[in-house]
């Protein structure tokens, strides 16, 4: 089969990835209610064309924090993708850069963020995720060298949810025996070999308050972006804290499950927050018409996450490429029927609520 959208991806990577990998992957927390909800509610939303427009010079770029990008689609951070490809991160940032778009790399990338940085030429940020403060301020110092213009600090995450699909496939122990250290690229490759690996294991997520954001900017320039907020009063506060950037997320239904979607959310996160930072969404987009209703809802980008796993696991960086350039045309003819011929045209009043 040729794939021509994302959802032939998703049926061709099944058929290449091991049981737990796959399950892994696709799984969600407990119910997976967040999971089908980020779908369901993308459907409920509808669109209101307009016509008689002149679309002929249609145009897809935009800008995210002051970089340029071709499309306003940006790769999300997702752990471990040597499970995926062998080139993994490297061959997925190659295929970021090549559409013109960019990357968010994991901070459980299997491979370093300098190997990563390496390979790109283009928009990198790094996410984050604080273990201790020690290894934060770290990894933050390796960023900046490594030239990742931001940091993506995921706050949605003080434990790892019950993910009933891993615990059946013992996904644990099945990734330790086949793929050792795919969670592990920046461990394997630290300025002093100093991070320690009982200290890494004292899990502190739990710990994060808002105080740490004001102790993150103490340690770095970089603009600091949040991922995983949810409602109006965190993005407030994620203002106060002189954030760039907020993600509207529930890490694709895999953290607390029963949530509302991120598309529920985001209008009144940009309703606090539009006029100060820029706002993200993530979360169940499958289709160029997912991203249009983002954007007309007021968000600057959206970033995809499982379908990139899917491309880069049916043809490596080509296939992570041909992802994004299939969501980039998608998007392309729905603005185009909607009567939209740039992204700045795209408003509000393109949504209907049903
Ligand atoms: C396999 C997998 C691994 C992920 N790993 C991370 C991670 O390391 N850090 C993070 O902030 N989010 C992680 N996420 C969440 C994604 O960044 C993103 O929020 C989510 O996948 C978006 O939903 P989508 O997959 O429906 O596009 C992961 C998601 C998946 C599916
Ligand atoms: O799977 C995830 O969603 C995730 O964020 C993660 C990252 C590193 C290790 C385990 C899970």
């Amino acid at each position: 089969m040729q794939p021509i959208n994302v959802h032939d991806y998703e049926v061709l990577a099944q058929t290449q990835l091991a049981r737990p990998i796959w399950d892994y992957y696709q799984g969600g927390s407990e119910d997976e209610i967040s999971l089908r909800t980020n779908r369901t509610a993308f459907a409920q939303l509808r669109l209101r064309p307009r016509v008689l427009v002149d679309v002929s010079n249609s145009n897809l770029k935009t800008s995210v924090l002051n970089t340029e990008i071709d499309m306003p689609i940006l790769v999300a951070p997702t752990a471990a993708h040597s499970m995926a490809h062998s080139d993994g991160e490297c061959a997925t940032i190659r295929g970021a850069d090549a559409a013109g778009s960019g990357m968010i790399v994991s901070n459980d990338a299997s491979f370093s963020m300098e190997e990563i940085a390496r390979a790109s030429q283009g928009l990198r940020w790094y996410q984050l995720y604080i273990h201790t403060l020690n290894e934060a301020q770290q990894l933050i110092k390796r960023a900046e060298a490594a030239g990742y213009q931001a940091i993506v600090l995921t706050v949605d995450t003080p434990l790892l949810s019950n993910r009933e699909r891993d615990k059946r496939n013992a996904m644990g122990n099945f990734q330790k025996k086949y793929y050792p250290g795919a969670f592990s690229g920046n461990a394997r490759h630290t300025i002093n070999g100093s991070l320690d690996n009982s200290e890494r294991a004292a899990y502190a997520g739990h710990t994060l308050t808002w105080d740490t954001i004001a102790w993150m900017r103490t340690h770095t320039s970089l603009p600091i972006i949040l991922k995983g907020i949810l409602t109006a009063e965190d993005a407030t506060l994620a203002v106060q804290h002189q954030v760039a950037g907020i993600v509207v997320s529930n890490h694709g239904g895999r953290q607390l499950d029963g949530t509302i979607a991120p598309i529920e959310a985001l209008p009144e996160i940009v309703a606090v927050a539009a006029q100060h930072c820029e706002i993200y969404l993530d979360g169940g987009i499958r289709r160029g018409t997912d991203i249009l209703k983002a954007l007309a809802l007021g968000a600057q980008a959206v970033l995809i996450g499982r379908p990139i796993l899917w491309g880069l696991t049916v043809q490596g960086s080509e296939g992570v490429r041909h992802i994004l350039e299939i969501l980039q045309k998608e998007l392309q003819s729905a603005m185009i029927l909607a009567g939209c011929p740039s992204i700045k045209q795209i408003s509000r009043s393109l949504i209907q609520w049903t």
